[in-house]
């Protein structure tokens, strides 16, 4: 399990052990204070193999970092942690960072759709983008703030206005919407959870989020299954916005999905080969139907993507879910690239 895989070694007494190697990688969590940021913080700082590839955690946030950081450094691990508050500070945040995580913004409440937050979420992402593009712009950047179907597009269009952009260090973060399909096609198929994987394609919101339930390994599904099952995964979000009752979206499964995304990328810069992951990225795949941004499998290596999986064969119901999904994706990713010219 990504967990514990990282640099794991087993001794020859059958002990497991985690490589000595000393790490000298900055991550930068801005937002870090908040209710993903903190959770996210909390699994890099105190992963057993993270001193092994992550040597500090810069603690970015406009309240309450000085706290967050004091926590966090009494976690006997070797990784820095280091706290900076308020625009002023950002720069110091972000200097020398090779990874910046943005879950800044505010999360959603009964009723609204993650497309309702794009007014306050899309200038704070623009904003923290821009100082990306000024002080690390040779860094990693990992979109988590909502509606992410828009906040990658206005990061792009960011560091391309400060001519720094690069396809292969920009992505969106959809590891969730896997997380979730594997939790619900496991429950609905008998299976342990750790052992489904289930492809998750698209974008990160309703319509835009397409399963792939007709090739899970190992899992054979009824159409009326299929349907409540897709149904489920497309809205799963909902049901912790409604669970949490105004206080919130999902923050703690957030955050391990952030946490897993974060340290595969530090073992692919680091060299590791092999790793895969699925994420909203610049995509050359519906470029032609006007879609620019599309998440499918990716291959991770030491510049960030090295290769974009592709699509792979969809069944008739597949295809269709395919067809609402980039027509939605089209109108998200335009709002977003408008916003930011
Ligand atoms: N990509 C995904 O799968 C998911 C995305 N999200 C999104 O993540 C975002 C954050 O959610 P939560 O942590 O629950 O919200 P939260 O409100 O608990 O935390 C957000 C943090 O951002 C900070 N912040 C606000 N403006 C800032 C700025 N300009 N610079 C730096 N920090 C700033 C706030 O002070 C706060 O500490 C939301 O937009 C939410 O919709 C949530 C769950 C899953
Ligand atoms: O539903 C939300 O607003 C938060 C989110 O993106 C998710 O849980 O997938």
């Amino acid at each position: 399990m990504w967990f514990c895989r990282a640099l794991r070694r087993v001794a020859p007494n059958g002990s497991r052990t985690y490589a000595t190697q000393i790490g000298d990688k900055k991550v930068a969590v801005l937002g870090a204070a908040g209710g993903i940021g903190q959770p996210l913080s909390l699994l890099l700082k105190s992963h057993p193999g993270a001193s092994s590839f992550l040597s500090h955690l810069s603690l970015y946030d406009v309240v309450n970092t000085p706290g967050v950081a004091a926590d966090l450094s009494h976690i006997n691990t070797s990784v820095k942690c280091t706290h900076h508050t308020g625009s002023d500070a950002l720069p110091a945040a972000l200097d020398g960072a090779d990874v910046v995580v943005i879950p800044a913004g505010v999360p959603r409440k009964p009723g609204m759709s993650r497309q309702d937050l794009f007014n306050t979420n899309a200038s704070i992402v623009q904003q923290l983008t821009a100082g990306i593009a000024s002080t690390c712009p040779q860094a990693q950047v990992l979109v988590i703030s909502n509606p992410v179907n828009s906040t990658v597009p206005i990061a792009a269009e960011t560091l391309k206005k400060a001519g720094v952009y690069d396809r292969r260090r920009l992505f969106g973060v959809t590891t969730l919407d896997l997380v979730r399909a594997s939790c619900f096609v496991a429950e609905a198929a008998g299976k342990r959870p750790e052992n489904v994987h289930v492809d998750v394609l698209g974008g990160h919101s309703g319509k835009t989020i397409l399963p792939v339930l007709s090739r899970v390994p190992g899992v054979q599904l009824t159409k009326e299954q299929v349907e409540k099952l897709t149904n489920r995964i497309q809205f799963g979000g909902d049901e912790v916005v409604k669970a949490k009752d105004g206080l919130g979206s999902a923050t703690l499964s957030m955050a391990y999905a952030g946490a897993r995304f974060t340290l595969n990328l530090l073992r692919a810069l680091k060299g590791e080969s092999g790793i895969t992951e699925a994420a909203f990225v610049e995509s050359d795949i519906f470029k032609k139907d006007g879609v620019d941004y599309f998440s499918t499998q990716i291959t991770l290596g030491r510049q960030g993507v090295e290769s974009v999986g592709e699509v792979g064969p969809l069944d008739e119901y597949e295809q269709g879910l395919l067809k609402d999904a980039l027509e939605d994706l089209k109108i998200n990713i335009k709002a977003g690239v408008d916003f930011a010219k």
